[in-house]
């Protein structure tokens, strides 16, 4: 335990780089201001000695009064510069390790990520990693000045009447012992903390993306029974924390605030057998039991502290996954094939198995297939969201485990089924971090057929694009989706097609922009509207977990009978033309 508390604070040392060098000398300064406690002690202490020796003058009040304020003002004023130093290094370091989680997870594999929840990641990323500056910039300092002032009070006392500063550290060990008996599986119990709070804040981004849907069925907070469940756990957590944790906190308080109940009667004792002068056993009767209460806060430090081990385990699980470094330039060739590829998501149902596919450079495919057949997941693995678990996937020849993957990610667009706008201006959203000129995103928009539209918004191209892209259309945000691609202009473009977001008028508009993207490029579009395939120079079959048939369309309709059938279902619902009669839907040829 030891040894994993001392790693994961060097560990946080190091995260922080050189802004350690402002913890450590708040930590510095803390000390000295600790140690500074125990000076009005000394000045009161030696007036008091002055004033029963009968020396007592004005010069002993005034040169005792100048170090006492002295004292006080260097344990304040230093205390005061170490908390600015501890909260800049602190603040510097949240932001590098926010900088370094966000940066790896863009680097490792999504299939890494997929297995820790939403709810997971974001706990990580706001509750953990926020813990961190809670230590750094309060618990750390105060850390040291609540032990450092205790300890010089006590050497202090010691220098007086070392038998009695013994006899007032006996409250310090049994509250000792209450602490180690509280502490006790904490660790499992953070860990209890830590899980219920992921499962609560992942419940809770469901239910608030599900809000639509819960209006719609009419079902209140109540009946989201996942999302009240979530909370009567989190609750229980901290309900059994507080069981555990409250008898033995009261416990501690109890007793390092009862040193007056051995300084007093003893202090006392020795007095009257005249082994203690006067100013000894008022300074015993009040210090001697007082000085330890200054430990109070190191229970609560103490319970914190356990979170914040918690906290910088959990952002380092994400940070050791190793990320896809190295590797070589993008092929000049954009030629692609896979080969025998097989692919689990759980790395035990094959969601692929031996699947071949090999398309040409400028090549334009379409991959069809049942919903579930695999598509989507063909051409994750063509992005390399994702490893294949057997075979090779391969790019201009080469395999795209050896290309650089950020090289990778560069030359391949990929317009998602479903688009996500940020929320930041229209602009932005099609630059995405490029240093596009606002005429070069105007031409991109322009030939996605959605530049006329940004030119009717109140701001234009400026116009902030409400949360979660609410103020556009399914279609739109689609379209806006095409004008990123364009802009990218990436030699190999997957187009997860999509039918739900477009209305006819829509429609052909996407069909148009889609045409204006796909231009001189390798093209894989994951066909669900048959319509598109007649666009392409060939389509691909995917069922029964691998590439069952390839060819032109008329080959492919000649060979396979889910495509027949398709074609048969999709031509004959084409035919259908709906009309409402005395509020019954007819459906006729
Ligand atoms: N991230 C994931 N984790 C686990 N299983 C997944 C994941 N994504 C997809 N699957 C499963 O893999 C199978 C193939 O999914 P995929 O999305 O590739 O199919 P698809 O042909 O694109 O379907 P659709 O046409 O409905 O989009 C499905 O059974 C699906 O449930």
């Amino acid at each position: 335990m030891k040894q994993k508390e001392k790693n994961s604070i060097s560990l946080l040392l190091t995260w922080a780089g050189r802004d350690r060098y402002y913890l450590y000398l708040s930590i510095f300064l803390s000390l000295i201001s600790g140690l500074s406690t125990m000076v009005p002690y000394y000045a009161v202490y030696k007036i008091m000695e002055s004033v029963y020796s009968n020396i007592f003058t004005k010069e002993i009040l005034w040169k005792y009064c100048l170090i006492l304020v002295i004292g006080i003002a260097v344990r304040f004023i230093l205390f005061g510069i170490a908390g600015v130093l501890s909260h800049k290094g602190a603040y510097n370091t949240l932001f590098k390790v926010h900088c370094m989680v966000v940066d790896h997870m863009a680097k490792i594999p999504l299939g890494n990520l997929s297995q820790r929840n939403t709810g997971e990641i974001k706990t990580v990323l706001n509750e953990e990693i926020e813990k961190l500056e809670l230590f750094l910039a309060h618990h750390l300092p105060e850390l040291v000045y609540y032990v450092s002032g205790p300890i010089a009070v006590f050497i202090y006392l010691c220098t007086v009447n070392w038998k009695l500063a013994l006899i007032s550290l006996i409250p310090l060990f049994l509250a000792f012992l209450v602490i180690i008996n509280m502490f006790r599986g904490i660790d499992q119990m953070m860990e209890r903390a830590t899980r219920s709070l992921f499962n609560l804040n992942s419940t809770m981004i469901e239910y608030i993306s599900g809000m639509k849907l819960i209006k719609a069925y009419n079902m209140g907070s109540r009946s989201f029974k996942k999302y009240s469940d979530a909370i009567e756990d989190e609750c229980s957590v901290w309900k059994d924390t507080s069981r555990k944790m409250g008898p033995p906190y009261a416990a501690y308080v109890v007793i390092v605030e009862c040193g007056l109940l051995l300084m007093v009667p003893l202090g006392g004792l020795w007095f009257l057998r005249e082994s203690l002068t006067a100013s000894a056993f008022i300074l015993f009767a009040f210090v001697g039991s007082l000085y330890l209460t200054e430990l109070r806060p190191l229970q609560e430090l103490g319970s914190n502290f356990a979170q914040v081990l918690n906290g910088i385990r959990k952002a380092k699980e994400i940070l050791d996954i190793p990320p896809y470094e190295g590797g070589s330039d993008f092929p000049k060739k954009h030629d692609i094939v896979l080969n025998n590829v097989s692919f689990a998501y759980d790395g035990k149902n094959n969601v692929l198995q031996n699947c071949n596919l090999s398309i040409k450079d400028g090549e334009k495919i379409a991959l069809v297939g049942q919903s579930g057949a695999g598509k989507s997941t063909v051409v994750q693995l063509i992005a390399r969201f994702y490893d294949v678990s057997q075979g090779e996937v391969l790019i201009g020849g080469e395999n795209v485990k050896d290309i650089n993957y950020e090289t990778l990610l560069q030359n391949v667009s990929i317009v998602f089924q479903k688009t996500f706008l940020t929320k930041d201006s229209v602009l932005e959203n099609i630059r995405m971090g490029s240093n596009a000129t606002l005429e070069e995103v105007r031409i991109a928009a322009k030939q996605a057929q959605i530049d006329e539209f940004i030119m009717s918004l109140p701001d234009g191209y400026d116009t902030l694009v409400g949360s979660y892209g609410s103020r556009f259309s399914g279609g739109e945000k689609q379209r806006i989706a095409i004008a990123r691609a364009i802009l990218k202009n990436a030699p190999i473009l997957i187009l997860d097609e999509a039918t739900s977001a477009a209305d006819p008028e829509n429609q052909v508009e996407i069909d148009r922009a889609i045409q204006n993207l796909c231009k001189g490029k390798t093209v894989i579009i994951v066909a669900h509207r048959l319509g598109v395939v007649l666009q392409c120079d060939r389509v691909a079959i995917v069922e029964n977990n691998t590439i069952s048939c390839i060819g032109t369309h008329d080959e492919v309709k000649r060979k396979n009978k889910y495509y027949q059938r398709a074609w048969g279902d999709y031509e004959q619902a084409r035919g259908i033309a709906y009309h409402i009669e005395g509020g019954v839907l007819y459906g006729s040829k």
